[in-house]
């Protein structure tokens, strides 16, 4: 008799595969095919491999790369703010003592992490990815496991190749349908977290199915993928297929000739069995999808452009009514306030979110040959990467950028978090392709909207929210 396997999703095959040991509690050791690094959350991990006489274990399976705290000016001038310049000199020594690969801010592959690792082909459908950031969950875009770890964890895994894990639950976000003109992978992840709040997938780890997935680029998938965190999950990831082995063929750390054609077919294998048990099953209709704004300091507050800000005199739940009432407070906006009538100060475009160069494809063009609304204090650019930023030029994206008004830098996580001289003053309103709209996340008092770099761009133009789908 022959026993039928039960079928399994996308995330159990690739668990089970890299699970070296497992503790009568589920308590699970999995092998780590791929570590990044970056300066934030490495300096105390190197420190403790240091400290106890340990090596990296696995060199080649780790790749370092500043991000965080370089400024997006004049690379050459450093870094004039000592503790952003303190943490970049220990990945720098960190990297050499320890024979890591480390791509500095000279170098041009240099950019943030989670658009680094796919560039480079460093990212792998089937492999176990960690990086001590928590946006990880880009990378599962390509049909990896990729989990954000902590510091003490990065030593674990710089030390052993492995990290301690508990089996999540299986999630499932099916997506289907049409998206409009305009309407983009950005406000599929917003409204995704609009419907399940920021502990929806908490204890979970997401696939994201269904026709308006398949449809996304590998750009649009990341971008899904990378806000999963946002939704709360433990990670997030697409099956892999045609156009995730056509964004790696030929990158320098992705496998070549005969071990590719190999690498492929073992890739096709990796997709969600028919029949396989869901914990839960969250649906999104692609078709009716509108333009999303987030209004609040969460990036659950979010809305439809179209719409107006809510009222939170309507919230039942007393807590979160109180909570609701601060969030508008704090971003400075009335209830009842249209999305389109809200004047804003700054626009800013990058991010892992959203600073990939079919982002900037998409800025480019609905800027070209216009001007930027003069009541805006600036409108700034951050590519990121270095090779996303060569390949805009190649494209003459700059000089569109730049004619229109804003201001073209050199690349890294920059405004995203502002741990670096690019931040929002007390006050200032911000459109950002960003995915967190925390208090101070931009800059202390700053307010962030966040919003598809289609509706940055859109914004720029016009000093306010505009709904792209208008646009001729
Ligand atoms: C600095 C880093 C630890 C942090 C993260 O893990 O997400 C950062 O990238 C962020 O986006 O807030
Ligand atoms: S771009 Fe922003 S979200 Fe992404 S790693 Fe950098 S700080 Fe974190």
């Amino acid at each position: 008799m022959t026993a039928t396997k039960a079928p399994t999703t996308l995330y159990d095959k690739i668990f089970e595969d890299h699970v070296v040991d497992r503790q009568d509690d589920g308590t699970c050791l999995l092998y780590i095919d791929r570590h990044l690094v970056h300066e934030v959350t490495s300096p105390q991990a190197f420190e403790g491999l240091r400290m106890t006489g340990r090596k990296v274990h696995a060199p080649t399976k780790t790749l370092a790369v500043v991000d965080h705290n370089i400024p997006t000016t004049d690379r050459k001038a450093g870094i004039a703010e000592e503790e952003s310049r303190i943490q970049v000199e220990a990945l720098a020594k960190n990297a050499k003592d320890f024979g890591v690969e480390y791509f500095d801010e000279l170098d041009v592959r240099q950019g943030i992490v989670h658009i680094v690792g796919p560039e480079q082909g460093f990212t792998l459908p089937g492999t176990t990815i960690v990086c001590g950031d928590s946006h990880t969950s880009t990378h599962g875009a390509f049909g990896a496991l990729a989990h954000g770890i902590g510091t003490s964890e990065v030593e674990h895994v710089l030390a052993t190749q492995t990290l301690i894990q508990k089996k999540a639950k299986n999630m499932l976000v099916q997506v289907d349908g049409t998206l409009a003109k305009g309407v983009t992978a950005k406000d599929i992840t917003l409204a995704i977290i609009g419907e399940i709040g920021t502990a929806g997938g908490t204890g979970s780890v997401i696939e994201y199915a269904g026709d308006a997935i398949r449809a996304l680029t590998m750009e649009g998938r990341m971008t899904v993928c990378n806000m999963a965190i946002e939704g709360g999950a433990r990670a997030g990831m697409v099956a892999p297929d045609e156009k995730a082995f056509a964004y790696l063929k030929g990158r320098p750390r992705a496998p070549q000739g005969a071990a590719w054609d190999e690498a492929v077919r073992y890739w096709e294998t990796l997709r969600t069995d028919e029949g396989a048990h869901f914990d839960r099953i969250v649906k999104l209709d692609a078709n009716n999808l509108p333009p999303i704004v987030s209004w609040g300091t969460s990036p659950e507050d979010v809305i439809s452009v179209a719409g107006n800000v809510p009222d939170p005199e309507q919230i039942a739940d007393e807590v979160k009514r109180a909570s609701k009432k601060r969030a508008l407070e704090y971003m400075g906006l009335t209830a009842g306030t249209k999305m389109t009538e809200i004047p804003l100060d700054v626009i800013w475009i990058g991010s892992c979110t959203n600073g990939r160069i079919e982002d900037l494809r998409a800025v480019a063009k609905i800027v070209e040959g216009k001007k930027i609304h003069a009541s805006l204090d600036y409108a700034m650019v951050v590519p990121g990467s270095g090779l996303v930023k060569q390949q805009a030029e190649a494209e003459g994206i700059d000089k569109i950028l730049i004619a229109a008004g804003f201001e073209w830098r050199e690349p890294g996580c920059s405004m995203c978090l502002g741990m670096n001289p690019d931040q929002l003053k007390p006050g200032q309103r911000a459109a950002s392709t960003s995915n967190r709209n925390f208090e101070g996340r931009q800059g202390y008092r700053g307010r962030t909207h966040l919003v598809s770099p289609a509706m940055a761009a859109a914004a720029a133009l016009a000093g306010h929210f505009v709904d792209v789908r208008t646009l001729g």
